[in-house]
C-alpha cells in the first residue's frame, strides 16, 4: 500500500510538470533518455578505443586499426561531450521548471487556505502542520523541484539498468545477479529513506516551534525584546532542545535500519565481488580481449545507480512528501475558483444592511475552550447608526467583531442582516460590505497609496476618494509631510523606505477603512481606533466622530470613553452578554457598569490633572 501511494505521488508530480509545460516535460524526458544511455555508451566507446590501442601502435595511425581507434575515440569524445553538456542543460530545465511549478504550487496553496471565508482553520494545528509541509518547510526541500528530480533519478536508475544489460552481453547471469542483489536490498533501503522523511513529517509541530524560536533572534518585531531582556541564550537552547526532541525518534529508527542496511551492503558487496572476481578469473585463465575487459570493468560500477541510495533519494522523498499534504489541504478546505476577489456590488449581500443587523441569542466558544466567550447575546445595530461597545479586557469584544465579519461562525444563536440569517449570505460578499480596522491591523510594506487603496485591489485607486478618506481620518497632514507623499514606501526594509509611529500607522489604518467606505462598504468596524493616538489626535478623532461614521452602520470598540461617548448608542458587554445599552448620559444616569468604568477613568484623569497642577499636554 505505501508503495502504491508513493507511485501515485510520483505520477502526480509528473502530471504537474506536464500540465505546466509540455516543452519542459519533453526536454526533461530527453535528458532522462540521455542519462539512461550516455554513461554505458561512453564506457563501451572507451573500451573499444582501449582495445584498439595495441594494434594501432603496431600498425600505425594510418592503418585500418589506427582508423578504427580514431573512430572509437571520436565516438567516446562525442559521448563525453554530450555528458558534459547534459549538466548545464539540466540546470536550465530545473530552473525553468522550478520557476513555473513554484508559482503553480503557491497559487494552489493560497487558493486552498483562502477557500474558507473565516480564519478558524488558520488556528488549527493540524492545518498549520500540513501548510508547513506543503510549503516544503518541514523537510527543507522545495516541492516544486520534485518532478525534475524524479525524472533525473529515473534516468540514473535506467542508466544502471542499461549497464546491467551490457554486462549481461558478457555473462548473461552477471548483470542479472547484480540487478537481483539491488532488488533484494531495495526494500530496506527505501524504508530507510521513508523513515527519515516520515520522522520529519511527524515532528512538524516541535519543528515549527523550533523555527519560531530561531525567528525570535532575527525578526525585527521580536528581536527587540530578545535583546533587551537578554534572551539570546534561552532562544538558542530552546531551539536546540526542540530540534533534538523532534529528531530523536528518527535517530533511533535510523540506527535500527542502518543495521539492516549494513547487512544489505554485505550482499551487494558480495555481488560486486563476484562480478570483479569473474572478470579477473577470465582475464587470467582465458583469452579475454582487452576491449572487453576495458568495457566491463568500469561497467560494473555503472550498474550501481540501478539501486543505490544517495542524498538525491532523501531529497526527492522530502519534496514528494509535500504534495499529498497540499492535496489534503485542498480536499479539506476546498479551493477558490477564479478571481479571489468578490465583487462588492454583485454579491448577494450587496447594499446590506438597509434596516438592521441583529444578534439573536448569540453564543461562541473557541475550539477546545471550556467556557463560552459569548452566550445569550442580544443586540440590534440599526442601519446608518453608530454603536459603541465597551467592556473590560477579555469580555469578548474582538471575538464579537470576528463573528460580525464572518471570520468565525457562532456556536449558538444567529446574526441576521435585514432579517436574513448571515449564514445564508455569501460570506465573501458580506465581507466586502465591511470596512474594519482591527486592533492588530496590517502594516503593508507598500506605498501609502497602496496601503490605503489595497482594500479594494483590482480597482484603480481613486485620488479624490483617497484624499477625502485621509481628510476624514485626520491623516492628510501626516501624508503630505512624508518625503514622497502618497508614494512614500512604508518600510525601512526597502531602499528609500521609511516607517511610521504606532499612532501614525493607526491613522493610516483608519484612512484605509474610510476609503473602503468611500468605495461602497456599508458597515464600519473600528476595534480600538484611538488606542495609540496622543491626546490631541484623540480629541481630533472625537471632533470628527460624526464625519467618520456618517451614513454608515458603525461599531466602535474602545476603552477610551472620550471616543465612545459620541456614539448614537453604547452597549456594555459583560459576562458574555450585553448588560446595558443607551446613550452616554442615559447610562451615566443608570449608574451601572458603564458609569462605574467612566467614573474610574475620569477620576484617573482628574487625579493626574490635580497632580500636575492643572497642566495638560
Ligand atoms: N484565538 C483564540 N483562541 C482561544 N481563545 C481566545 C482566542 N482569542 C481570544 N480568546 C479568548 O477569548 C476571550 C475574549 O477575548 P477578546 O479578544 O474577544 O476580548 P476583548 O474584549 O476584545 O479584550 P480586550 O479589551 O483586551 O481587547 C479571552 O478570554 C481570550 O482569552
Amino acid at each position: 500500500m505505501p508503495d502504491q501511494a508513493a507511485y501515485r505521488t510520483r505520477w502526480a508530480a509528473w502530471r504537474m510538470l506536464w500540465s505546466a509545460s509540455r516543452t519542459l516535460s519533453l526536454t526533461a524526458l530527453a535528458l532522462l533518455a540521455a542519462d539512461a544511455v550516455l554513461p554505458s555508451l561512453t564506457l563501451v566507446a572507451m573500451g573499444w578505443a582501449t582495445g584498439r590501442i595495441p594494434a594501432a601502435v603496431t600498425h600505425g595511425v594510418d592503418s585500418p586499426a589506427g582508423h578504427a581507434l580514431l573512430w572509437s575515440l571520436t565516438l567516446a569524445a562525442c559521448c563525453f561531450a554530450l555528458s558534459m553538456l547534459r549538466g548545464p542543460a539540466q540546470d536550465v530545465v530545473s530552473a525553468a521548471a522550478r520557476a513555473r511549478l513554484t508559482a503553480t504550487l503557491q497559487e494552489r496553496l493560497v487558493r486552498a487556505v483562502s477557500a474558507p471565508a473565516g480564519i478558524a482553520h488558520l488556528e488549527d494545528p493540524e492545518v498549520l502542520d500540513r501548510l508547513a509541509s506543503a510549503q516544503g518547510e518541514v523537510v527543507g526541500q522545495q516541492p516544486a523541484d520534485a518532478p525534475i528530480t524524479l525524472l533525473q533519478q529515473m534516468g540514473s536508475r535506467l542508466g544502471g539498468l542499461v549497464a546491467c544489460g551490457v554486462l549481461s552481453t558478457y555473462r548473461w547471469w552477471l548483470g542479472l545477479a547484480l540487478l537481483t542483489a539491488w532488488l533484494v536490498v531495495r526494500q530496506p533501503l527505501r524504508a530507510l529513506v521513508r523513515s527519515r522523511v516520515g520522522t520529519y513529517r511527524r515532528a512538524s509541530r516541535p519543528l515549527r516551534r523550533c523555527w519560531y524560536f530561531l525567528g525570535l533572534a532575527w525578526r525585527p518585531q521580536w528581536a527587540k525584546e530578545v535583546r533587551v531582556f537578554g534572551l539570546g541564550e534561552w532562544v538558542v537552547s530552546e531551539a536546540s532542545r526542540l530540534y533534538t526532541e523532534a529528531m530523536r525518534p528518527s535517530w533511533r529508527s535510523v540506527a535500527r535500519l542502518n543495521l539492516r542496511v549494513a547487512l544489505c551492503a554485505l550482499l551487494v558487496l558480495a555481488a560486486y565481488g563476484l562480478g570483479a572476481g569473474t572478470l579477473a578469473w577470465d582475464a587470467s585463465h582465458h583469452d579475454v580481449p582487452l576491449r572487453t575487459l576495458a568495457t566491463m570493468l568500469p561497467m560494473l560500477l555503472a550498474t550501481m545507480p540501478v539501486g543505490s541510495v544517495t542524498a538525491t533519494d532523501f531529497s526527492l522523498e522530502g519534496m514528494l512528501s509535500a504534495l499529498p499534504d497540499l492535496d489534503r489541504l485542498e480536499a479539506d478546505l476546498g479551493s477558490v475558483e477564479g478571481d479571489l476577489t468578490v465583487d462588492q456590488v454583485t454579491g448577494d449581500a450587496a447594499g446590506l444592511p438597509r434596516e438592521a443587523i441583529r444578534l439573536e441569542g448569540l453564543a461562541f466558544r473557541y475550539p477546545g475552550a471550556e467556557h463560552d466567550v459569548l452566550h445569550d447575546l442580544d443586540l440590534e445595530l440599526p442601519a446608518g447608526r453608530s454603536l459603541a461597545l465597551v467592556g473590560v479586557n477579555g469580555a469578548g469584544k474582538t471575538t464579537l467583531v470576528t463573528l460580525l465579519a464572518r471570520l468565525r461562525e457562532p456556536t449558538g444563536g444567529r446574526i441576521t442582516v435585514d432579517g436574513t440569517d448571515l449564514a445564508a449570505l455569501d460570506a465573501r460578499s458580506w465581507q466586502r460590505q465591511l470596512a474594519v480596522v482591527f486592533q492588530d491591523f496590517t502594516r503593508y510594506p507598500l506605498t501609502v497609496a497602496e496601503n490605503v487603496s489595497l482594500s479594494l485591489r483590482g480597482d484603480p485607486p481613486d485620488p479624490a476618494a483617497l484624499a477625502r478618506a485621509a481628510d476624514r481620518a485626520g491623516a492628510a497632514e501626516l501624508i503630505a509631510g512624508l518625503p514622497h507623499g502618497w508614494d512614500t514606501v512604508l518600510s525601512p526594509h526597502y531602499t528609500g523606505g521609511t516607517d511610521l509611529s504606532g499612532g501614525q500607522w493607526q491613522r493610516l489604518a483608519l484612512t484605509r477603512a474610510l476609503y473602503a467606505v468611500e468605495r461602497g462598504a456599508r458597515v464600519l468596524i473600528l476595534d480600538e481606533p484611538t488606542a495609540q493616538l496622543d491626546v490631541r489626535a484623540e480629541a481630533a478623532f472625537y471632533d470628527r466622530f460624526l464625519a467618520i461614521t456618517e451614513g454608515t452602520t458603525s461599531v466602535i470598540i474602545s476603552h477610551r470613553f472620550s471616543t465612545v461617548r459620541r456614539a448614537d448608542r453604547i452597549a456594555v458587554l459583560d459576562g458574555g452578554r450585553i448588560t446595558e445599552t443607551g446613550g452616554h448620559d442615559e447610562l451615566l444616569a443608570a449608574d451601572g457598569q458603564y458609569a462605574e468604568l467612566f467614573h474610574a477613568q475620569a477620576a484617573r484623569f482628574t487625579g493626574a490633572t490635580a497632580r500636575t497642577g492643572g497642566r495638560t499636554n
